[in-house]
């Protein structure tokens, strides 16, 4: 039996979780979440159990006890600005001419929900690496987006593909910035004896 339901619609997340060698099955949210905190770190966890919520009110009792739901969410910190995924290509470019030259952190909020013998335990995360970007000319912004790379990323960037060629270099955990702290999961399904 699979004791991990991932609920998440990205494919990082899911490629991480297998990486570490945890089993499971994906849920995904069909809600636009919104969160009502003020700092990443609240904004990020809110959003992550909120994604784990939705999935755990579609199970009966019998059907999550003795399983961990799985949520997170990824954004990227500038200056106190917020940048989620670019709504086009004017705002991925905009993101991208702010995030080049400079640095910036990356927060990804993970929560996790266990139920066991009727109760549910929650444990709630987000960690954060900051990420310091080189300068790029307007050229390689426009090339960057037309690999049509930049659309469904927080900041309008994925380090793991061609944006690569501009990170100088990061602080802190490289995974957490794909989507997923692995290790910091692993510490939590491990604390549940999950991964045994
Ligand atoms: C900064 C950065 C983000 N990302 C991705 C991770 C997330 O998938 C996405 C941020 O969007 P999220 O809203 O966190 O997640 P999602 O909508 O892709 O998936 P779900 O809500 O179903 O879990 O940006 C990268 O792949 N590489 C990067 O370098």
């Amino acid at each position: 039996m699979k004791r991990v339901i991932l609920a998440s619609a990205s494919p990082r997340r899911r490629e991480l979780l297998t990486q570490i060698g945890i089993d499971f099955d994906v849920m995904v949210s069909e809600q636009e979440e919104v969160s009502h905190g003020t700092e990443p770190e609240e904004i990020v966890q809110e959003l992550a159990l909120l994604k784990a919520e939705y999935v755990a009110e579609k199970l009966t009792e019998e059907e999550r006890e003795g399983k961990v739901i799985l949520g997170a969410d990824t954004i990227v910190v500038q200056d106190g600005k917020i940048l989620g995924k670019p709504r086009g290509e004017a705002e991925a470019f905009s993101m991208l001419q702010g995030l080049q030259g400079r640095e910036h952190a990356v927060y990804t909020g993970t929560a996790a929900l266990y139920f066991t013998r009727g109760k549910r335990e929650c444990v709630k995360k987000a960690v954060r690496t900051k990420v310091y970007v080189h300068a790029m000319t307007e050229k390689e912004i426009r090339a960057y987006i037309a690999s049509g790379e930049p659309m469904d990323k927080a900041g309008a960037y994925g380090i793991q593909g061609k944006f690569a060629a501009f990170i100088e270099r990061i602080e802190g955990d490289y995974y957490n910035v794909v989507g997923l702290p692995v290790f910091s999961v692993y510490q939590t399904l491990k604390k549940w004896h999950i991964t045994e």
